[in-house]
């Protein structure tokens, strides 16, 4: 293998979206837009995100797209490209890298997005750096800054069943459900519908659960200088999460991450519109909590009616 025998592998013979002029093969791609457009670059490295151990080459590939389209999905974008830079360690062989790109491949084009540029360079440990973009109608991005004191708190799907897999897949441990948790560990679907079906809702304020809750619930409430509350309780988990325990429930669900979930807020008017466009959508929503005006903002936690102060305590790069 060679870079440019590399890149022509994992080139796209054809391309989906209409606003495409150029592609793969020049200085850089080309596409042209009337609509805001969304852009966001997550960086993945091994044994940090993605370890050989606990998974395959399609599943590092996909779960990284599934990332990036979850970041998209949380500002309220379609999403419509992605470009990947590589850094190879000499020992990966090609077919293992163009598993990774179909693993990218078949999320991918379930939206039709359009692999449309990229970077290859050799370097010690595997790292991978993709940049997606989308659309959004125009000034209908969803910001953390959107929340306003009496919105209700909301969280999609459920919480802490990514790391669930991950430490199954770390432990090798039986348990009920395993397969499931596994999955959702190596194969997250991000929000991508929810997110397009809420664009007629005048305001939302989203973000996605990459960290874990206590940390994007906290990113709300700094950035639309606010207080949330969020209830134990009502924090939505798998019916089997209870096999686990009390101290792993409490740490999983609220600072686990990786569900690639959506967080997010709306006005108490709006939410029956939110969860009948959830029903129309196939996406389980839940309210969590509530929001208060705040004279400094931060997160609270009830639990059995007991209140306190929930920190950032999701995973923290450099600390
Ligand atoms: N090294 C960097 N240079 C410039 N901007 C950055 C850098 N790292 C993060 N950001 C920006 O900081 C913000 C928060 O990033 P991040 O915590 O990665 O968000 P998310 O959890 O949604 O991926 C984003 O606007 C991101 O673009
Ligand atoms: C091998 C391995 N170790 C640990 C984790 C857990 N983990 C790694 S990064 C991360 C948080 C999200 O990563 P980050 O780079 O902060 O993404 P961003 O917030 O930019 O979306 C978590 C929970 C994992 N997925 N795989
Ligand atoms: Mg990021
Ligand atoms: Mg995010
Ligand atoms: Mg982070």
């Amino acid at each position: 293998m060679d870079e440019f025998s590399f890149i022509n592998a994992i080139k796209p013979n054809t391309y989906n979206q209409p606003a495409l002029i150029k592609g793969i093969g020049d200085d850089a791609a080309v596409f042209r837009s009337t609509s805001d457009i969304v852009t966001t670059v997550d960086t993945f490295v091994e044994d940090i995100h993605f370890s050989l151990e606990t998974m395959a080459p399609f599943h590092i590939g996909y779960r990284i797209l599934a990332a990036n389209i979850s970041d998209l999905a949380a500002m309220g974008a379609e999403p419509a490209f992605y470009l990947v830079s590589m850094c190879i360690p000499k020992k990966w062989k090609q077919s293992a890298l163009e598993e990774i790109y179909q693993g990218m491949h078949e999320l991918a084009s379930m939206y039709q997005m359009d692999l449309i540029g990229g970077d290859t360079v050799s370097s010690e440990r595997l790292m991978i750096s993709i940049t997606a973009m989308g659309y959004v109608p125009e000034n209908k991005a969803r910001y953390r800054s959107h929340a306003e004191p009496n919105d209700i708190v909301f969280a999609t799907g459920t919480l802490g069943d990514s790391r669930a897999g991950l430490e199954i897949l770390l432990q090798g441990q039986e348990c009920k459900d395993k397969d499931y948790y596994i999955e959702r560990h190596r194969l997250p679907n991000p929000r991508v519908a929810l997110a397009s079906g809420l664009c007629e809702i005048d305001r939302v304020a989203l973000n996605d659960i990459s960290d874990g809750i206590s940390s994007e619930a906290n990113e709300i409430a700094e950035a639309s200088n606010v207080e949330l509350t969020i209830i134990e309780e009502k924090i939505p988990v798998s019916n089997s999460f209870q096999q686990f325990s009390k101290e792993q429930q409490y740490d999983w669900k609220l600072s686990g991450g990786e569900d690639f979930e959506l967080l997010g807020t709306v006005s108490e008017v709006h939410w029956p519109r939110v969860q009948e466009i959830a029903v129309q959508t196939d996406t389980p929503i839940q309210q969590i909590g509530y929001v208060r005006e705040a004279e400094e903002p931060c997160v609270l936690i009830q639990t059995h009616g007991e209140t306190k102060k929930l920190m950032k305590s999701g995973y923290t790069h450099l600390k």
